[in-house]
């Protein structure tokens, strides 16, 4: 049985695992594990897989989709699945001409500036990206009482990827926009939250448990612009979500500063990179929430008596929280040994056994 809401039978279900009783705030048998980018090139059986077949078809595919999000679940015994897809598939799905270039990322053929630009952002509907449905489908039945996290791309993160045509470190047309045009911006964050809103729908209609807002580059504003210029259409995705009752993680990179507000924006769970330890995150968070991290994902290129004690830090840090999810403090990089994760897996749930 694998059903989110609650349960009759004795049976061990999806709604009484570690992961959803963790982002519930809950007595958990022990601290719950994921990693994201737990798929993908740090797995020889992903390289495998991926021979030949371009990132963005192969999203398109659910039998390679299924293979590839349940490989690290095998392998690691993490104890939720995450959704093999990209942030900019909802994107391309309604026709934005892009493409996923190997070692650069997302980059779009024409990019989105002007008011013009923004009518070629039409709503997202559920044929569009009937392969995701389809996908979850197998996957809910191969995964049984396992948790599968479905995900899209925050309105600011998708926002810089297509005015800036491509990856950016500054973001310097994305903020030009922001500051010198704050309608047009405004109209186009609040496009993308529809559509990012529509394609959390479907996932979580095709069974997600959970679902994750990467809000990955956001990090790169100020407070006072994230809460006037971004806030309000995240709030807007969260929001949208809200009745399904399915637990909203919210992550971003170099977001200490900004904590507090991705929480009020509508998450169940805040997302923690690194460079915050968890028990001053939860001071920043405030009560009521969930915390995701936050181990370094470079720590896993050190021997394994210093991962140890590394994750040691994570876990006496999160030793008075509400709730916590173990994680690292952004994706899995390209060239971690997979034994380190799957020792870093047994060593958690062994530390936090009760
Ligand atoms: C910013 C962002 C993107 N995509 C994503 C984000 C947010 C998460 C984050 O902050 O890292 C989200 C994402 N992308 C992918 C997943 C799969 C699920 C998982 O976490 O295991 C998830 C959750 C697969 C992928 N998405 C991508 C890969 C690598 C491509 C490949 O294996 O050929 C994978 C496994 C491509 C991609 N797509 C993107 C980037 C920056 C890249 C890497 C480019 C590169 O280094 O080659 C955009």
């Amino acid at each position: 049985m694998s059903a989110n809401h609650s349960p009759a039978g004795h049976q061990t279900t999806t709604y009484d695992s570690a992961f959803l009783k963790a982002c519930r705030r809950e007595q958990v048998p022990h601290t719950p594990v994921w990693f994201m980018r737990q798929a993908g090139r740090s797995l020889p059986e992903y390289l495998k897989v991926r021979e030949g077949i371009p990132m963005l078809e192969s999203c398109m595919r659910p039998e390679l989709v299924t293979e590839i999000t349940l490989q690290p679940v095998r392998r690691h015994k993490v104890d939720a699945a995450i959704f093999f897809s990209d942030i900019v598939v909802p994107l391309k799905a309604i026709g934005v001409d892009l493409d996923i270039k190997p070692g650069v990322g997302p980059v779009v053929a024409e990019p989105i500036r002007t008011r013009a630009d923004l009518a070629r952002l039409r709503d997202l509907t559920p044929d569009d990206v009937s392969y995701v449905t389809e996908a979850f489908g197998m996957l809910t039945g191969e995964l049984g009482s396992t948790p599968l996290i479905g995900f899209a791309g925050a309105p600011f993160t998708l926002a810089s990827y297509l005015v800036e045509g491509g990856p950016s470190r500054n973001h310097e047309n994305t903020k030009a926009l922001m500051y010198g045009d704050p309608q047009l911006w405004a109209d186009l964050l609040d496009r993308l939250a529809e559509i990012t809103s529509a394609f959390l729908k479907v996932q979580i209609e095709a069974g997600a448990s959970a679902v994750q807002l990467f809000d990955s580059w956001v990090g790169a504003l100020a407070p006072a612009d994230y809460r006037r210029s971004v806030m309000p259409a995240s709030a807007k995705v969260f929001e949208s979500v809200a009745s399904y009752g399915v637990p909203r993680i919210h992550f971003g990179v170099g977001t200490g500063e900004l904590l507090g507000l991705m929480g009020e924006a509508g998450a169940d769970v805040v997302g923690v990179d690194w460079r915050v330890p968890l028990d001053e995150a939860a001071r920043r968070v405030g009560p009521g929430k969930a915390l995701q991290g936050n181990l370094d994902p470079a720590v896993l290129f050190s021997s394994p008596e210093a991962v140890r004690a590394k994750t040691r830090e994570v876990l006496d840090a999160a030793a008075g929280l509400e709730g916590h999810i173990f994680n690292l403090g952004h994706g899995v990089l390209p060239t971690t040994d997979p034994d380190a994760l799957t020792r870093l897996v047994a060593d958690v749930h062994e530390a936090t056994a009760r």
